[in-house]
C-alpha cells in the first residue's frame, strides 16, 4: 500500500526551477530515502510534501490527503524534522516537548519519547546546551509527539560525528519498526545505503531512478571482486569452472578473481574442498556511489 504518491511535482522559485519533474510512491512501513547532490531539489521535494510549500505542477497524495488543501488533516499523520527547525536556545528539553505535544489532539506520552530517544538524562537541559547529536534526537521526538504515520526526516545526520550518526541511524531503524512509514532526505551514500529500503535517486530536480539500495548497485552489474593469495597453487581452470567466475587474473602471489551473485561464498567453497586457504582476502563490491556515477556521469560528493 502506498502512503505517499509524488506525482510529477514542479516547483520554481521565481525563474529557477527547483523541482523539475519528480515522482514516486512510498509504501507503508519502508524507509523510503531521498538522495542527491546539494540543490538537487531534495528539500522542496519534502517541503511540498509535507504542506509547507504549494507546488506549481504535479499532485502530492499522503495518506489520501492533498497537503494544499486539507493541511490540518495533513498534520494528523504527518511528522515534520526539517533542515532548518530551530528552536528558541533558552526552551528545555521536557518545555520543547511537551508545547508540540499540545499541538496535537491525541498525542504521544512525551515523557517515554523522551526516554526512547535517550533525552531523560538531558529533561532540564536547554536547548542550547545540547550536542549536535542531541538536537537531533530531539528533533525526531519532536516529529514524532503526535503520533504520525509518517515521519519526514531531512539531512538528519548531517554534522553529526560517526558514533553520533550512527546512533540516530539506531533510533531511525527503531521508529521504523514501531510501525512509522519514514521518509530519509540525505546526500550521504553509506547512510542511503545502511538504512533505506528504497531510494529516489534526485539530481537536479528530476528523479534519476528509484531502486534498492541492492538494486542500485545491481544496475552497475553487481560485480564483485576478490583478491586473495592462495596457501597453495590453484589452478585457473578450478575457479573457471564455477557459474558466478567471468575472470581470473594475477598479480605476483595474488589471485583477482570478477564475478557475480555468491561470488564469495562459491570460490571459497572450491578452494576448501580443495584443502586450500584463500589468505588476506578481500571483497570488493560495486557501491551506491559507483550507480550514482553511472546513472549521472558524476560523483555524488
Ligand atoms: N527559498 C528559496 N528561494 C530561492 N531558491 C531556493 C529556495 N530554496 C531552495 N532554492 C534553490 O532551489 C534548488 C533546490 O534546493 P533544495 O534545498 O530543494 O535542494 P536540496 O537537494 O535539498 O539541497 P541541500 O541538500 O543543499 O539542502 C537549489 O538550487 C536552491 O538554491
Amino acid at each position: 500500500m502506498n502512503v505517499i504518491e509524488v506525482q510529477n511535482l514542479h516547483k520554481r522559485y521565481r525563474d529557477h526551477v527547483a523541482v523539475d519533474d519528480v515522482s514516486f510512491d512510498v509504501r507503508a512501513g519502508e524507509i523510503f530515502g531521498i538522495l542527491g547532490p546539494n540543490g538537487a531539489g531534495k528539500t522542496t521535494t519534502v517541503e511540498c510534501v509535507s504542506g509547507l510549500r504549494i507546488p506549481d505542477g504535479g499532485t502530492v497524495r499522503v495518506a489520501g490527503l492533498d497537503p494544499v488543501t486539507e493541511g490540518d488533516a495533513l498534520r494528523r499523520v504527518l511528522g515534520v524534522q526539517l533542515q532548518s527547525a530551530a528552536l528558541p536556545e533558552q526552551i528545555k528539553v521536557w518545555e520543547a516537548l511537551d508545547l508540540y505535544a499540545s499541538f496535537y489532539p491525541d498525542p504521544a506520552d512525551w515523557r517515554e519519547l523522551m526516554e526512547r530517544v535517550g533525552l531523560g538524562p538531558k529533561r532540564d537541559s536547554a536547548f542550547g546546551k545540547l550536542s549536535g547529536g542531541q538536537r537531533q534526537r530531539l528533533s525526531v521526538a519532536l516529529a514524532l509527539v503526535g503520533r504520525p504515520r509518517v515521519a519526514v526526516l531531512d539531512e538528519l545526520t548531517t554534522g553529526l560525528d560517526p558514533q553520533a550518526r550512527r546512533d540516530t541511524w539506531q533510533l531511525v531503524e527503531q521508529v521504523r519498526d514501531s510501525g512509522v512509514t519514514i521518509v530519509l532526505v540525505t546526500h550521504f551514500m553509506e547512510e542511503a545505503e545502511r538504512l533505506c529500503d528504497r531510494i529516489a535517486l534526485i539530481d537536479t530536480g528530476r528523479v534519476v531512478a528509484v531502486d534498492s539500495p541492492a538494486g542500485f548497485i545491481g544496475r552497475v552489474g553487481g560485480e564483485q571482486r576478490l583478491r586473495f593469495r592462495p596457501s597453495v597453487p590453484v589452478d585457473d581452470a578450478v575457479l573457471l569452472a564455477l557459474p558466478e567466475v567471468a575472470d581470473v587474473r594475477r598479480t605476483g602471489e595474488q589471485v583477482v578473481v570478477t564475478g557475480t551473485g555468491n561470488l564469495a561464498a562459491v570460490v571459497t567453497l572450491a578452494l576448501a574442498e580443495r584443502q586450500i586457504v584463500p589468505e588476506d582476502l578481500r571483497v570488493e563490491q560495486a557501491s551506491l556511489d559507483d550507480a550514482f556515477v553511472a546513472l549521472t556521469g558524476r560523483k555524488l560528493a
